[in-house]
């Protein structure tokens, strides 16, 4: 038997089981960074990043290739200390909690994430879905089924999926894939959403869908969306973050709301990157 979460298990299971599953919308807290560091080895992948994701909004990270967008992403749910030999310096809060403070399976049910490939598991749809609740606690049958079908409903996909529950859900379109991924990710009733370009492995129609999605779950979670895809980000995000590498560091350069970041940037690489003369 495969084991999913292999560092999820650190903490209290019972405490896990107790926990409340749902967070309100409203309270959905933002995130931050108070000048984060983060070395693979001894070479350092950013630096100095102070950045605050606000709450219930689509915030998005753009840059061009390597100047650490996924890395900082990784950071925030704390998936970055799955490598080995990464060293973080700063600190990380979600809401005013330092992440290093949660407990690991508290936090992985708070910030949930979104892959860049669809990644569903070789169970069945139902069971990708039931899967996680079971490991954070929730055995009751009904409330599973409950929850499952909101979640399902929440990307859209019950209509296309309740007939055929049982099947596997690696048998899904890529686009479906995502979905669920998405909804396997909601069920747990997450505070923050991280994705790493959700759409990059999609068709265009599949994009629009996951994109609307984004739009519609705005103000009940907060979103940090990683995307290559300039369009996109100007399309589904209030915020803009934007990272640049200076000798072979990753900075962040400039944020602010995403329409200063597209129609008046103030750094003179934002505007270069936006109008396509760099990266
Ligand atoms: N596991 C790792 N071990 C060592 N170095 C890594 C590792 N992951 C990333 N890096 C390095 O850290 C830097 C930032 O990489 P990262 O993937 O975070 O950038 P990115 O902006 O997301 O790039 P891309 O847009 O191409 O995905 C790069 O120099 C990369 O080579």
């Amino acid at each position: 038997m495969f084991k999913l979460f292999p560092r999820w298990s650190t903490g209290s299971k019972s405490a896990a089981a107790s926990a409340p599953m749902s967070a309100s919308a409203q309270s959905a807290p933002g995130m931050r960074t108070e000048n984060l560091c983060l070395f693979y080895g001894k070479t350092p992948a950013f630096r100095a990043v102070t950045l605050h994701f606000a709450a219930g909004q689509v915030n998005a990270i753009i840059g061009p290739s390597g100047c650490g967008k996924t890395s900082l992403l990784n950071c925030l749910n704390r998936l970055i200390e799955l490598d080995v030999g990464t060293h973080l310096a700063g600190q990380v809060y979600l809401g005013e909690d330092r992440i290093q403070d949660i407990p690991l399976w508290q936090l992985r049910r708070r910030v949930g994430m979104l892959f860049q490939r669809p990644s569903p598991f070789p169970l069945s749809i139902y069971r990708n879905l039931a899967f996680p609740l079971r490991e954070h606690g929730l055995r009751d049958r009904q409330q599973q089924r409950r929850q499952i079908q909101q979640a399902l409903e929440d990307v859209g996909l019950w209509a296309e999926v309740k007939d055929r529950l049982q099947s596997p859900a690696q048998a899904l379109s890529g686009g479906q894939q995502q979905r669920l991924c998405l909804a396997r990710a909601l069920v747990l009733k997450p505070q923050v959403l991280l994705m790493d370009e959700p759409c990059s492995a999609l068709d265009p129609i599949a994009s629009e869908v996951i994109e609307d999605l984004i739009r519609r779950l705005r103000g009940q979670y907060t979103i940090v969306i990683v995307t290559h895809n300039l369009a996109q980000a100007s399309r589904v995000a209030d915020r803009v973050a934007v990272f640049w590498q200076h000798q072979g560091v990753g900075q962040l350069i400039e944020v602010g709301p995403t329409q200063d970041i597209f129609e008046a940037p103030q750094h003179p690489l934002t505007q270069a990157y936006v109008s396509g003369q760099r990266g």
